[in-house]
């Protein structure tokens, strides 16, 4: 058989930077800021890169626009990927192997090519092809390279926003991840649901698992799990009931419960003196977080448990997706140009753009994948070749669009 013709350059490039393993919990930060520094050395951009927290750098690669005064544009994304389970890909996850398709097309398969390394690389391959064709654009653009997404941004954009270095920018409003879609439109997320990590811990009367022990740790928190399983259940249902116009809710539009970790016991006939649960809730902008809180704290109390919140969102903010914003408007005429149908909606989990509009900037997150298998986070991670080479057009139609807005 005929060996494959090499792959397009901005593949090429592509392939490097998943070889790169930026994956947790030791991502391999300076090997991807060399990357970065290199393309930035080509295409002649300025380069910025503070670690706020040691070994996790923020890389900004700057282009300055003809109005250098102007809001500028953040292109956000970030460098990090999560861990793999080996042995259930069928490629090495950082080979980035390319894999012939029957429709003539190449699967590139590894961790981190949706999750969002496709992103960040589109960005970089768009200015290329905008600077090959000599484009100027009126605003600056900025493309934001940051750490630690995966485990939540507390090393990375939640220092980055608060940062001399971010208000420099003068940023005017940010793209950055969304998810792809398995049908047909572009999948464009405007807000945010408020992650909210909970852990009930109860203590009670210790004693002799043959005996009728009264007031025990397990006990006090039956109640508490039952009350947020009702709640889950009648989130559910409104998941499943379509919107009053017919279309369908999304996970964005409910409040999802989930009980991830229950711990108790030393003993099979040992009563336990201490029991916790945990729960993973996402709650959605439709939802007053404020009194969701207060609700949680009231039912701990009301059950003689302890409250521990290890994560709360207290922000909801969501971009316009109207004519109130001009970077809207340019966004959509844009992908409408193009002929790409979209799909609204708010993201189910916590990316880095909720740092980024709760320190004011108006934010989109995208993936441009559709009627594509969504692999965030799941064994063989894959995009195809075409998909990255129609991300690049894709990311030139819209910045071009965005940067003279
Ligand atoms: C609360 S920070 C956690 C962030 C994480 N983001 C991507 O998966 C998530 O679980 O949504
Ligand atoms: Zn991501
Ligand atoms: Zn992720």
């Amino acid at each position: 058989m005929a060996e494959p013709s090499p792959p397009p350059p901005p593949v090429q490039r592509f392939i490097e930077y998943l070889r790169i393993k930026t994956v947790q919990p030791e991502p391999d930060y300076a090997a991807c800021e060399a990357f970065l520094r290199r393309q930035a050395a080509e295409l002649g951009l300025e380069v910025q890169s503070h670690a706020f927290v040691a070994g996790k750098p923020v890389v900004v690669l700057t282009w300055v626009g003809t109005e250098p005064a102007l809001p500028s544009i953040i292109l956000n994304s970030h460098t990090d990927v999560v861990p793999v389970s080996e042995e259930f890909w069928t490629h090495p996850p950082f080979d980035a192997a390319r894999v012939a398709t029957e429709d003539g097309d190449f699967k590139i398969i590894a961790r981190g090519t949706q999750d969002m390394k496709i992103v960040g690389h589109c960005y970089l391959e768009a200015v290329r092809v905008l600077q090959g064709r000599g484009a100027r654009l009126r605003r600056t653009l900025h493309l934001v390279y940051v750490p630690d997404e995966e485990t939540g941004g507390h090393d990375g954009m939640r220092h980055f926003v608060q940062s001399d270095m971010f208000q420099a920018l003068n940023a005017g409003f940010a793209l950055d991840e969304g998810m792809a879609n398995p049908e047909a439109e572009l999948r464009v997320f405007y807000g945010e649901r408020a992650p909210c990590w909970v852990r009930f811990v109860a203590h009670g009367n210790t004693g002799h698992g043959s005996q009728f022990i009264e007031d025990t740790a397990a006990e006090k928190l039956v109640p508490i799990i039952n009350h947020l399983m009702e709640l889950r259940g009648e989130q559910l249902s409104l998941f499943r009931t379509p919107h009053a116009d017919g279309s369908r809710r999304t996970l964005g539009d409910v409040t999802t419960v989930n009980l991830t970790m229950l711990q108790a016991g030393v003993q099979h006939n040992v009563v336990p003196e201490s029991a916790s649960v945990c729960f993973d809730i996402r709650i959605s902008p439709t939802l007053d977080y404020v009194r969701f809180r207060r609700d949680l704290e009231a039912l701990a109390a009301a059950h003689g448990a302890t409250l521990e919140m290890v994560q709360f969102w207290n922000d909801n903010t969501m971009t316009p997706t109207d004519a109130s914003n001009p970077f809207w408007v340019a966004f959509e005429g844009a992908v409408g140009a193009m002929g790409i149908p979209l799909f609204k909606e708010i993201f189910p989990a916590a990316t880095d753009a909720r740092y980024l509009r709760k320190a004011g900037v108006p934010a989109l997150g995208v993936t441009p994948l559709r009627n594509a298998p969504i692999l965030l986070h799941d064994h063989n991670e894959f995009v195809k070749e075409s998909e990255v080479l129609d991300g690049i057009k894709f990311y030139v139609g819209v910045i071009s669009a965005i940067a003279d807005a």
